[in-house]
């Protein structure tokens, strides 16, 4: 039996004041991966604010699973500079289960954030939604900032703490895209 499906994009032409992206068709079911790639501007971030309902939807359709939860890692997350909370405190205002960390992330966790470097606030980001009571999780660009041994950490953190979890993945590293991801769209604008 296939797996419940979540979402559905059918012929999705969406963007801001006018069309960005588009038309884009595909379908996501309970436990795939799905990468999205496409050059600077192609409008991979707009299609995932589409789905979260910030972006404009111009034509054609998106289904979604009545009542599904999402999580979203934005590109480029706004870090305010004064944040003296800890990673771990964010886990928790996320809603995140209580799970246990491998020892290069707790060691990130137990930091403030507004000290942690760029790529560091990247892994903590990841794993606050990877154990967040979501459905699909939404990571845009969750490769930005990252050296190549972070980037094993990310690959690691999202293999490890996948568990059956559908995930749609905006990434220009196609390593990485090839390690986490089941199945790949081209997006074009
Ligand atoms: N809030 C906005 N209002 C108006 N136009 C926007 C807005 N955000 C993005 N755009 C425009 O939409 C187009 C697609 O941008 P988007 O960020 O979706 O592309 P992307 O494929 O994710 O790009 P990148 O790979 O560079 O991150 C671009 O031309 C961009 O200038």
């Amino acid at each position: 039996m296939k797996a419940e499906r979540l979402l559905q994009c059918d012929q999705v032409v969406a963007g801001y004041g006018r069309p960005v992206v588009g038309p884009v068709s595909f379908d996501l079911h309970r436990g795939e991966v799905l990468g999205l790639l496409g050059s600077n501007g192609s409008g991979k971030s707009t299609l995932l604010k589409a789905i979260t309902g910030v972006a404009r939807v111009f034509s054609g359709q998106i289904d979604k699973l009545p009542d599904i939860r999402l999580a979203h890692h934005r590109q480029q997350p706004v870090r305010p500079r004064e944040f003296p909370l800890t990673g771990r405190d964010l886990v928790r205002l996320t809603g995140a289960s209580k799970r246990k960390a491998p020892e290069d992330v707790a060691r990130l966790l137990k930091g403030r954030m507004d000290r942690l470097s760029g790529g560091q606030f990247q892994i903590v980001q990841v794993w606050a939604c990877m154990g967040s009571p979501s459905d699909l999780i939404l990571l845009d660009e969750p490769t930005n900032n990252l050296d190549p041994a972070t980037m094993d950490t990310l690959v690691r953190l999202i293999r490890e703490e996948l568990n059956g979890r559908t995930l749609l993945v905006v990434s220009h590293e196609a390593s990485f895209i090839e390690a986490v991801c089941s199945r790949v769209l081209s997006v074009s604008s």
